[in-house]
């Protein structure tokens, strides 16, 4: 009896992973999912590995040029998601018809020297105009930023969206997921911990100081001496500017960004399809912090994207001063951001 209901157990286990990779499973609802700048360096990991997800039915891959090549390619593989690609600006409107999601990794990255704010003269732009079309096109999409200054991409799409009357807090997300990604590699690493068990949340924002890891609540509970906290927690915040350096004019992350895109990207979908519990670190429409409209913290996400925007729990007196300091440049980049949108030059 208990081998029949092994086996009965593992016979639907097999056909419903099979159904999920067809993408017709009737419990999995259908969602389409575009990533614009599909054909960049985290675009087209990026574009991978949402292809390889059963929880993707359809994948709209867009960018300014290349996409044929890229979508063809990706099309081949079997799994279940329809993919279509989408190049220049005539083809947008379709590109985003439908969407459930829109990640976005489009525009320049940096090269050694340069911050994270020296690419919003041109990133401001290309964000602002996307955000017009996704207004238009798929106003009810959840979005995911990418592209860079976070800080201020995130307000600028936010004023857009207010401004075509579609503006919905609970579905813009700022993708910080990197500097989570990294917080627990070099936790792990650092300590001897299995990367697997390890979970550092990181609040704030998305530019040097702005990146405020709280090894304070990482799990499993760790012992670090003050050195220790201060080279984690620089470690965290300069991980960016480590990748680019090594990358030496090259760019700057796209792997590492294309497996944190795909986790957080993923983490939404589970939330639309009404999985319970799914909380991440996003930077958000927040009041979290009085005074800083965005803030990046645990968030609950769910059918409508953020449910919930999480507290920051106790903070260490290390946390503390990093968030005390942080404000400043962080409310320098939102206004900066909102200011790119609303202020007539
Ligand atoms: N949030 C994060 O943690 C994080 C991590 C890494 C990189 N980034 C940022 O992501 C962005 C992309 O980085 P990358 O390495 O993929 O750069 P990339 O230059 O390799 O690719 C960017 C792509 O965007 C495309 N693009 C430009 N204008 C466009 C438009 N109007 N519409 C659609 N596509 C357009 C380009 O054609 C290119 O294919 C950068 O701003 C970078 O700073 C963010
Ligand atoms: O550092 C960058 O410019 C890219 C990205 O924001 C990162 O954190 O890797």
């Amino acid at each position: 009896m208990a081998a029949r209901s092994v086996a009965v157990g593992l016979l639907k286990r097999a056909l419903s992973s099979q159904q999920q990779v067809r993408g017709m499973s009737s419990a999995t609802p259908k969602r389409k999912v575009a990533v614009l700048g599909a054909a960049g360096g985290i675009g087209q990991p990026l574009g991978l590995l949402m292809k390889l997800n059963p929880l993707v039915t359809d994948l709209s891959l867009y960018d300014i040029a290349g996409t044929p090549g890229v979508a063809c390619d990706i099309s081949h593989i079997n799994t279940g998601a329809n993919v279509e690609g989408f190049a220049g600006e005539e083809d947008l409107a379709k590109a985003l018809k439908g969407c459930d999601l829109v990640i976005i990794p489009a525009g320049v990255p940096r090269k050694p020297g340069m911050t994270r704010d020296d690419l919003f003269n041109i990133n401001a732009g290309i964000v602002r105009s996307l955000a017009s079309a996704i207004a238009e096109h798929c106003p009810g999409a959840l979005v995911n930023m990418i592209s860079n200054p976070v800080n201020s991409t995130v307000p600028i799409a936010a004023e857009v969206f207010k401004q075509k009357g579609t503006y919905d807090p609970k579905r813009l997300f700022g993708v910080t997921t990197l500097d989570v990604v990294r917080a627990r590699t070099f936790l792990a690493h650092r300590k001897g911990l299995n990367v697997r068990d390890v979970d550092v949340p990181v609040v704030g924002g998305h530019a040097g100081i702005t990146i405020l890891p709280l090894f304070s609540q990482a799990t499993p509970k760790v012992d670090l001496s003050d050195e220790e906290l201060d080279a984690l927690t620089k470690r965290t915040q300069d991980g960016g500017t480590e990748v680019v350096q090594a990358k030496a004019g090259k760019g700057s992350a796209t792997l590492s960004m294309a497996y944190a895109g795909a986790l957080f990207a993923e983490s939404c979908v589970k939330g639309m399809n009404g999985a319970q519990d799914i909380v991440e670190c996003s930077y958000v429409a927040s009041s979290v912090v009085p005074g800083l409209p965005y803030f990046s913290s645990k968030v609950r996400l769910g059918p409508n994207g953020v449910e919930e925007v999480l507290g920051l729990g106790k903070l260490s007196d290390y946390e503390q001063k990093g968030l005390d300091s942080l404000k400043s440049e962080l409310m320098s980049s939102i206004e900066k951001g909102v200011n790119f949108v609303n202020v007539k030059t």
